[in-house]
């Protein structure tokens, strides 16, 4: 009985030992090598030759015959007999002595072990530094064991126990192994100190080091270096426990010591100080008999050198001031000459090279840091790659973002007003005087330009510069206004023939460009527009507007028309009305490219006849809207009810030409804006558009559009989308890890392995069950005194009335003493 008693108190009779009884294993720790196998390939299954070292009472070399090829040699050895094993030869020996060595080598013959176990565990119960040094000389036996009989590739497990041998034990086995792992099965009992060291791929050294293998050696310990009590005086608070016990022939915890001697000690005082339990004064000496007479000696600190051990900072400081006039007192410190360190100056040079180097340091600091975050940025987007989180929408921003950090940056030149003189600069650069002169009879004179700059245009710069940079912080913000300047800002009005070509021909028509570059932060983009304004400006091109509706795709392709059918009879009417359309409509430049029956044939005799037109007039000619000059004018859409009204009526022949012509002409037409500044031109455009009528059905088509577009998966849905699955991955692969190992687990039966797996799949499946809603109706009004459901409430409801509460509490009230009574 006691014994069982005494079993169960270790918590001997656990699952393995039931386990290993009901699998006819003669141990529990038969489990520990099968977890070891498992868990580190299989080893068992390939080797053909296996030595188990202290094997008694044999469950490892059951398992090694249960696992092992058939016909393996499997030999145990134990220094306690073991009782037969089918498949295994086992003897008796000290597997530390010559007669374990000769044995082995008579049942191995001329053959090589693939693996050597080694679960040895000497006579435990001693004291734990021997017991663990037994272990630890155990295990050094066995490997000398494992390197005379293993093959090279071989393995060899061996237990060892968590001691301070236990690091040099690993460094020799390194030696000797290709890789060597420490691992505790989980049939190992956490309360156990003992681990196991699995070495793999033997190197089958030709030539061995025997002091690789000499206890002496291996386990030779360093001798220890002098304890620094420091810390006890710097730090008295924090106490440290001493777990190694009395240092060797001091076995007390009282240190005494003569005040005198500590006074006079030239080393080491800090350290004496933290060590001393008490300073001993010897009051008769003379050198105490003057010291006492010192001001320092106060009954505090009298009282301090009875009890060392219970002093703080502060006392201790009080100490070490005391012992320094003590020593001035006694004439012990010698007037040492104190070094002058010279410092020297530094020379402009020195001074100019440090800078030099901090500079350097600093840039290789932010480099460093640039670079981080780049590689930050890249493994981002590689992981949201993989979790299929990256859209079309993604594509070019991170290409934009180094477009915004290069040299060439006109985003920020915008910024800092230098684009203006950038776009002057490449003014100069793509006209000569000549053609400016043929083509526009206008010279832009650099000089001029910016002698004109006076203090007043400087200040019109900046403010004009900081408007830009507001419009810019606007338009990232809003999204809105993104779009309408995406859409060339088609809600503008036409501003009259007369108008535009005055700004054709002036410099504004370049700052126009200035401003839509604003819009988009994409560098060649920005230069494309500048360019192609520059093109234009050089062609004698049309305004803005105009160039947005040519540019539509429905003028594609008429250049060649036109050459064919040229018409020049109509020259002047056709291009006043390409003109005023164009001023007039420019919202409705795409739709007009939608309504294709009539406009197309209207669009492509305008474009014959403004080609034909510019062969004569050189001031007027169509910008290609197919070119690169131009991208978003291929995207441009129908965006507002007005636009789809007008496309609606072109296409329905509700409207001609000349009723867009008629409609070119209102009250906002022809008004001055000359010298108006910029901001105010813009607040004014917003109101300055007539009402143009909108029909129910381009409304419709409008909203379903809309409808459309938003029924595609934007990058947030697809984001959340990613996210969602990536979740999903990572739950079903856990519960396949799970699985897994319920799978391989030996120590359950197959029923119960297949019953926690059945129940992990179906926490998979299974979907959070949501609570139906429930509708409160408030017992007020048409509800008061109702019984039964409340009109228009459908599903679950509850009605609640205001002594609803209350009646609530004396329920429970009458219900808890009800219970009591019952109880009772
Ligand atoms: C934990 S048991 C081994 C259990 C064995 N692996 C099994 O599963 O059956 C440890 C064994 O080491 C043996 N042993 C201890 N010192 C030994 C030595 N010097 N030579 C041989 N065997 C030794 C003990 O007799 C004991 O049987």
């Amino acid at each position: 009985m006691a014994g069982t008693q005494k079993k169960n108190a270790k918590g001997r009779l656990d699952r393995y030992y039931h386990l290993a009884k009901e699998k006819g294993y003669r141990a529990r720790s038969s489990f520990k090598i099968l977890q070891i196998n498992q868990k580190y390939g299989h080893f068992l299954e390939k080797s053909k030759v296996v030595i188990d070292l202290c094997a008694a009472p044999g469950s490892w070399c059951q398992v090694a015959a249960q696992l092992c090829p058939v016909n393996s040699l499997i030999v145990g050895v134990d220094i306690v007999p073991i009782k037969p094993i089918p498949n295994c030869i086992t003897f008796q020996s000290d597997i530390t002595t010559e007669d374990c060595k000769s044995k082995l080598r008579g049942h191995l013959k001329t053959w090589k072990a693939d693996t050597v176990l080694h679960d040895g565990a000497p006579n435990v119960g001693l004291n734990w530094v021997q017991d663990a040094y037994t272990q630890s000389h155990l295990t050094l036996q066995a490997l000398r064991l494992a390197v005379e009989h293993l093959a090279a590739g071989g393995t060899f497990v061996t237990k060892v126990f968590r001691s301070r041998d236990y690091n040099n034990l690993v460094w020799v086995f390194r030696q000797l192994f290709d890789k060597v792992e420490a691992t505790k099965p989980p049939a190992s009992r956490n309360v156990s100190a003992e681990i196991f060291v699995v070495c793999k791929g033997f190197k089958a050294p030709k030539k061995l080091d025997p002091r690789l293998l000499d206890p002496k050696e291996v386990f030779e310990e360093l001798p220890e270096g002098p304890v620094n009590n420091e810390a006890k005086v710097f730090n008295p608070e924090v106490k440290k426990r001493k777990r190694d016990g009395y240092d060797e022939g001091d076995y007390t915890l009282f240190h005494p010591m003569a005040l005198l001697d500590w006074v006079r000690q030239e080393e080491d005082v800090i350290n004496t100080l933290g060590s001393v339990s008490k300073f001993e004064i010897d009051e008769n000496s003379d050198e105490w008999k003057l010291l006492r007479r010192m001001k320092d000696t106060t009954p505090e600190f009298l009282e301090c050198c009875k009890d060392l051990k219970v002093l703080g900072k502060k006392d201790f400081r009080m100490l070490i001031k005391w012992r320094k006039h003590a020593r001035l007192v006694l004439d012990l410190d010698d007037e040492k000459e104190e070094k002058q360190i010279e410092v020297e100056e530094l020379t402009e040079e020195q001074k100019i090279d440090q800078e030099i180097e901090e500079m350097k340091e600093k840039i290789r600091l932010k480099q460093k840091r640039e670079k981080r975050r780049k590689n930050e940025a890249r493994q981002q987007e590689i992981q949201r790659m993989q979790m299929n989180m990256l859209t079309d929408m993604q594509i070019g921003i991170d290409a934009g973002q180094i477009g915004s950090e290069s040299l060439f940056n006109l985003k920020l030149a915008e910024k800092t007003g230098q684009l203006n003189e950038l776009a002057r600069g490449k003014k100069s650069m793509v006209f000569t005087g000549e053609d400016l002169i043929r083509d526009n009879d206008i010279v832009v004179d650099e000089h001029q330009a910016v002698e004109s700059g006076d203090e007043l245009d400087n200040l019109e710069d900046q403010l004009n510069s900081m408007y830009q940079q507001y419009k810019e912080a606007k338009m990232e913000r809003d999204a809105k206004l993104r779009a309408k300047a995406a859409r060339g800002g088609d809600d503008e009005e036409w501003e009259g023939i007369e108008d535009r070509q005055s700004e054709v021909d002036s410099d504004e028509a370049v700052e126009e460009s200035e401003s839509e570059s604003d819009i988009d932060s994409d560098d060649d983009e920005a230069i494309n527009k500048l360019i192609a304004t520059i093109e234009k400006k050089k062609k004698g091109g049309l305004s803005k507007t105009a160039s947005n509706f040519f540019g539509d795709s429905i003028f594609e392709g008429v250049e060649e028309v036109s050459a064919d059918n040229e018409k020049p009879q109509q020259e002047s009417a056709k291009q006043e009305f390409a003109e005023q359309a164009v001023s007039e409509q420019p919202a409705s430049k795409s739709s007009e490219s939608e309504s294709e029956s009539e406009s197309e044939s209207d669009a492509s005799e305008l474009e014959s006849e403004s080609e034909s037109e510019s062969e004569t007039e050189p001031d007027f000619e169509l910008v290609s809207g197919s070119g690169d000059s131009l991208p978003h004018k291929q995207e441009v859409d129908l965006a507002t009810v007005e636009a789809m009204t007008l496309a609606q009526q072109l296409a329905l022949g509700q409207k001609s030409k000349k009723d867009l012509i008629d409609d070119g002409f209102n009250k906002y037409s022809f008004r001055e804006k000359e010298g108006l500044p910029d901001w105010f031109l813009e607040d004014e455009e917003k109101h300055s558009k007539i009402n143009r009528p909108i029909t129910k059905e381009a409304a419709l088509a409008l909203k379903e559009k809309m409808k459309q577009l938003n029924a595609r998966p934007i990058k947030k849905v697809m984001e959340a989308v990613g996210r969602k699955k990536l979740r999903a991955i990572k739950r079903l692969e856990k519960i396949k890890k799970k699985s897994d190992l319920i799978a391989e687990d030996d120590s359950k039966s197959e029923l119960d392995k297949a019953k926690e797996i059945q129940a992990l799949a179906s926490k998979l499946g299974k979907k959070k069950k949501t609570k139906p809603k429930v509708t409160v109706v408030v017992a007020r009004g048409s509800h008061k005194g109702l019984s039964g459901r409340p009109k228009g409430v459908k599903g679950k409801y509850k009605m609640v009335d205001g002594v609803m509460k209350n009646e609530m509490r004396a329920l429970k009230r009458i219900e808890k003493k009800r219970k009591k009574k019952g109880k009772k």
